[in-house]
């Protein structure tokens, strides 16, 4: 049986905007209150799409949410038609109305954790939705994201949907922006690594002071157990305190893996040399694993976080070689674009750099990585995903005109108060449904 992985990019949503939500995210901070263009940073994230698709990758679509999402403002007191929640929200806690309405679902690596078939106990595919309950914005996305999962990965046969974890900070959860799988070949049990920032039930281990931890060890733990994983095939690692303090807000930010490839910064881990041992061992075959790590003196922390160098995607050719894909900021940066190109050879399996602009999403602090959903499937679980979320030329095509139809090609501060994005985002998310065959995911169409 064939086995590969397919990524699953989110769609970024009509109402994309900067807002500067994410404390710990230095790109969200810096970009505050400056004007986005959501037309442009939907066909951004639409042409990675189709350049992985041209590339012979399994490509596939993540929906966006509902925004504003006008029910959480009614839940925190704002009453009235829609347009008069959205005014009363503008007026008295501008602040929470720009957290409802982010498009903060666009990045898909923290919708979820995905444990492939081979790693599982009852060889099903598992899904857990991240409860992302670190940032406001980001915690009113699970519900809806399990929703979307379940319409996407239906058949009970091949997929389990978990409940995502406790809505509560003891049991953060980041999903697969905090998760790496490696593994000999898709189709074989691989070894995963859960990376957290803190403990949360034990105030004596190493935490960061000024920015927060967003993920904890003990959510690792409950979504291994959920998935039903063998201990000996899990590794738990923390991430350096003094990274995330600055502004590494997610291990995917200065770390990747795939398959027998694991690239990281020295910097990024606690106790590196005892867990990549324990990596090691898990993965048995000791020849093969490649553990390229760079060092300080080649690209340092604060150049990682400017270009996100590591939060590219590393992925496997159908000729078996291995690309990085990389923003264009790589690229501009001549010392981490001397270094990827010195990267490709040195006789580890990649072989290639491919750059893409997704600067709409960049100045968000979301890269490549972060805007996929990592599913590693065999040909028999493909056969069973919802086949309209699959990218074809002609979906790619059928997008593009959605977008051109719906999306605003401005959205400043100011806009989000208009209750008219609402009414355009709900007409665009119906079509959409209809479009990738979703059925009835969004709350306003129950
Ligand atoms: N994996 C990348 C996630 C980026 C995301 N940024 C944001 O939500 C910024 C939104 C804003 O500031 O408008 C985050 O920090 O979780």
């Amino acid at each position: 049986m064939k086995y590969f992985e397919a990524n699953f990019d989110g769609l970024v949503g009509p109402t994309h905007n900067y807002a500067g939500l994410s404390v710990g995210n230095v790109a969200s901070l810096n970009n505050a209150k400056n004007t986005s263009n959501p037309k442009q940073a939907a066909k951004q994230g639409l042409a990675k799409m189709k350049a992985l698709a041209d590339l012979g990758m399994v490509q596939g679509v993540l929906a966006p949410q509902e925004r504003p999402d006008v029910y959480t403002l009614r839940r925190l007191g704002f009453a009235g038609t829609d347009a008069e929640v959205i005014a009363k929200a503008a007026k008295q806690a501008p602040a929470v109305l720009r957290a409802v309405c982010s498009a903060s679902s666009m990045w898909t690596a923290n919708a979820a954790t995905i444990s492939p078939s081979k790693d599982t106990a009852d060889g099903r595919v598992h899904f857990t939705p991240a409860n992302l309950t670190n940032k406001f914005h980001r915690s009113l996305e699970p519900e809806t994201t399990g929703r979307i999962l379940q319409a996407m990965f239906s058949d009970s046969k091949h997929f389990a949907h978990h409940t995502h974890l406790p809505d509560n900070d003891h049991f953060g959860d980041e999903g697969a922006a905090n998760h790496t799988r490696l593994c000999s070949g898709y189709g074989e049990q691989g070894v995963e690594l859960f990376v957290f920032g803190r403990y949360a039930f034990d105030y004596n281990k190493p935490a960061p002071r000024n920015f927060p931890a967003r993920h904890t060890f003990e959510a690792c733990e409950a979504v291994a157990r959920l998935h039903g994983l063998s201990d000996d095939k899990v590794v738990y690692i923390q991430q350096s305190p003094e990274v995330i303090d600055q502004g590494v807000f997610h291990n995917d930010v200065i770390a990747v893996g795939n398959q027998n490839v694991l690239f990281y910064h020295q910097q990024a881990f606690v106790d590196s040399d005892t867990k990549l041992a324990e990596v090691q061992r898990k993965f048995g075959d000791k020849t093969a694993l490649h553990l390229i790590e760079v060092l300080d003196h080649e690209v340092s922390v604060q150049e990682a976080i400017q270009t996100y160098l590591f939060n590219t995607q590393v992925i496997t050719l159908p000729s078996g070689e291995m690309a990085i894909i990389a923003p264009t900021e790589c690229r501009d940066h001549p010392r981490v674009s001397a270094y990827l190109a010195e990267l490709t050879g040195r006789g580890t399996p990649i072989k290639y750099v491919h750059y893409y602009d997704v600067k709409q999403s960049m100045r968000n602090g979301g890269g490549p990585a972060c805007l996929r959903l990592r599913v590693a499937l065999s040909e028999a679980e493909r056969q069973a995903v919802n086949p309209n979320v699959l990218l074809t030329d002609a979906l790619f095509n059928r997008l593009n005109q959605w977008v051109d139809t719906h999306y605003r090609d401005q959205i400043s501060e100011a806009e989000l108060a208009d209750p008219l994005l609402l009414v355009e985002s709900r007409t665009a998310l119906d079509e959409l449904t209809k479009i990738l065959n979703l059925g009835s995911v969004y709350r306003f169409q129950q």
